[in-house]
């Protein structure tokens, strides 16, 4: 379980408090308006964000261990790939910022490349390729690090929407493989349903526990039915 007890954020005139619990392996959403505080929850998490209250991962306290050394690996919308390195050395940052990789390191980052459709690719810079590769890219140096708990803010929010299906595929697909479990903020509430059985909803102040992406979809409380507006009835595979 990753579990948060009583964690409160307070961000000047923003407050945040969440108590909820996350299954060990799941895929969750989380939605919910601009500014309501969805990239602060992954913060949290990470080490970004200073709050009170408990983390905890398989029963152990994570909110008093550095961000380096948490189980968690996170990915932003930008990517972040360095433009002047070239996708090896990208994905090898994965691993470590310093120093020359152990041979079984190499092999671990030319086997994430792979994963994510990458060989042949390794010599390139970010700029000689797609944005869907730059996208896979970023897969490949997320899942290198090999951490069990996966942070995603936005990901694949630049991409069009059949990129956008198989980037979330693909991260189902290797959490699935990896036992990984996922947080992913998302706006789109068909990258919600596609990725994640459950959906943690923040707003107003507060995360809620996650509830089942398809029945919250279909009936959405007031407040999220407002902010969801017509990408409620694309949730539910209608055509506009
Ligand atoms: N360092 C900070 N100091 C003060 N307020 C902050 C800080 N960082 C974030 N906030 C505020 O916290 C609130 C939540 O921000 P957050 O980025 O988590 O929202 P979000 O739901 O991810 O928004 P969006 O969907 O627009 O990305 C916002 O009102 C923001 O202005």
């Amino acid at each position: 379980m990753l579990t948060f007890d009583a964690v409160t954020v307070d961000l000047g005139d923003f407050r945040l408090t969440a108590t909820l619990a996350i299954t060990e392996g799941e895929r969750v959403a989380i939605i919910g308006p601009s500014g309501a505080g969805k990239s602060t929850l992954l913060g949290v998490v990470a080490g970004f964000t200073p709050h009170t209250g408990h983390i905890s991962w398989k029963e152990d306290r994570i909110d008093r261990i550095a961000p380096g050394q948490r189980p968690v690996a996170v990915l932003f919308q930008d990517n972040n790939l360095f433009p002047h390195l070239t996708i090896l050395q990208n994905v090898s940052l994965g691993i470590r910022t310093k120093g020359k990789l152990a041979s079984s390191e190499q092999q671990a980052v030319r086997q994430a490349i792979a994963r994510v459709g990458l060989s042949g690719y390794e010599d390139r810079k970010p700029a000689a390729l797609s944005g869907g590769q730059q996208s896979r890219a970023a897969l490949a140096r997320l899942f290198v690090q090999a951490k069990p708990v996966l942070l995603l803010d936005e990901p694949f929010s630049a991409l069009g929407p059949a990129l956008k299906d198989e980037m979330l595929d693909l991260v189902s697909e290797v959490a699935d493989m990896s036992g990984a479990t996922v947080l992913m903020v998302t706006h789109d509430p068909v990258d919600a349903l596609r990725l994640a059985s459950r959906t943690i909803v923040v707003s107003d102040g507060q995360a809620a526990p996650p509830v089942p992406t398809k029945a919250l979809l279909k009936s959405p409380p007031e407040h999220l039915a407002s902010y969801l507006g017509r990408r409620i009835a694309l949730g539910e595979g209608q055509e506009t």
